[in-house]
């Protein structure tokens, strides 16, 4: 599998997982094991309505079926009565399936249920099939065996079963199939059957061959879809998050802060007199403070909530989940001093101090507050500690809801 050449430059030096595995390709149908998840949980939404589609379409062919035995069979006979018995459980299991496929939405479920799905599709396509050989055997019909591919192509296409579990479902019920069917039919129709297996082997293989590049083709698609949904949330030049992503997690962030009645802050950042730096070093030279600066900063949140992002040029923001005004002084104040002493990139130009400084606004929520104006607040605290002197960091002083 080759990669988009456009999307590989893009994120030159911030490969996602996504690329990572496109690039590492996916010839046997796996991907690593956070991302295969990932991919399952996208496929089984994606398959959510093809197979309740083909469930309603299995539980209307199945009560044809039985209408149709019910007005040929004998019922006073055994064969007769286990036909019909047959045909009641399999409706029965269709119809159970039907509405667990309905309530299935989460993956975790999924799994567990996959697994009972896929023994019952294979020992029903196997009793399908047998059933259906042995009524041939009764009736004396010619046997045909393209009955049996429209429950292959069934089984492989529209339940959505991965390729690996759909080719062991189905070279199991095959090989079951052939082992069995000859001793249910009579010396004509077993020769009919015999020469009809090197055409079903084909098409078989054939489906299954068109099932695994079905696959391959979803899979580059989800991979797709998340490099692109990595692209769009993510800084090029430093790899942080970008401003669109970080507005919208901390603003899911902050009504789960209002429901839980925690606090969160906000630090805005700015690397001071960027301008003369860029003038006297170089762009370029300025390009690699901001990445050196973006890491130190990307090592800063520690807990799941907690955010670092570039928010416009040379500004960035951190955000922190149920915090209080003593750790973001803190950490405002360590992080002043770790680019100051630790990064220590020389910055001839500035009145702040010989090497590059950060100025930083802290802003903590009031109840029921959205980004809006806690930004707004940070933003005025950035301005106080410019106007201070910079390399440093100021408070907002907030009025209590
Ligand atoms: N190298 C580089 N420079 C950038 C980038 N984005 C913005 N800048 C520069 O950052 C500078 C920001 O300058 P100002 O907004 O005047 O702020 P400042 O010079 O840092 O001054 P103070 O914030 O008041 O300390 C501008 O010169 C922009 O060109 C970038 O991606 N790379």
């Amino acid at each position: 599998m080759t990669t988009v050449p456009g999307l590989a430059l893009l994120l030159d030096g911030h490969e996602s997982r996504y690329m990572r595995q496109q690039r590492q390709g996916f010839a046997w149908l796996r991907f690593e094991s956070e991302l295969e998840r990932e991919y399952n949980s996208f496929n089984a939404l994606g398959f959510r309505v093809t197979r309740q589609a083909a469930m309603v379409l299995l539980i209307l062919t199945l009560l044809a079926f039985l209408v149709f035995d019910l007005s040929i069979v004998d019922r006073a006979t055994d064969l007769g009565r286990s036909v019909l018995i047959t045909r009641v459980l399999m409706i029965a299991l269709a119809v159970f399936c039907f509405l667990r496929l309905r309530k299935t939405y989460d993956v975790e479920a999924g799994a567990r249920w996959t697994m009972l799905a896929q023994g019952s599709t294979s020992i029903g396509t196997l009793l399908i099939i047998l059933l259906y050989a042995q009524g041939h055997a009764d009736f004396k019909l010619p046997l045909l065996l393209d009955g049996m591919t429209l429950i292959f192509i069934t089984v492989l296409f529209p339940l959505g079963y991965s390729f690996w579990n759909s080719a062991r479902m189905l070279a199991l019920v095959t090989a079951l199939g052939w082992l069995l069917i000859p001793n249910l039919v009579d010396a004509e129709q077993r020769h009919d059957f015999f020469v009809q297996m090197p055409f079903q082997l084909s098409v078989l293989t054939a489906l299954i061959a068109m099932r695994y590049y079905q696959e391959h083709a979803t899979r580059a698609q989800f991979l797709m879809n998340g490099s692109l949904q990595h692209m769009a949330c993510m800084d090029g030049l430093t790899g942080l998050h970008n401003r669109r992503a970080f507005e919208l997690m901390v603003r899911q962030s902050l009504c789960q802060a209002n429901r839980e009645h925690c606090w969160a802050a906000l630090l805005l950042v700015d690397v001071d007199h960027f301008k003369k730096y860029n003038d006297h070093y170089g762009h370029p030279a300025g390009d690699e403070t901001l990445k050196a600066i973006a890491q130190a900063l990307a090592r800063v949140p520690m807990r799941p909530l907690d955010l670092a992002a570039r928010v416009g040029g040379e500004e960035f923001a951190l955000f922190f989940y149920d915090v209080d005004q003593e750790f973001a002084e803190k950490t405002a104040a360590r992080i002043c001093r770790d680019v100051e002493h630790q990064l220590s990139i020389p910055h001839a130009q500035s009145s702040a101090a010989e090497v590059v400084t950060l100025s930083i606004g802290i802003a903590l929520t009031l109840a029921g507050e959205d980004l809006d104006p806690l930004y707004r607040c940070a933003d005025e605290a950035l301005y106080q500690a410019k106007t201070a002197g910079r390399n440093r960091a100021c408070l907002a002083s907030r009025e209590p809801a």
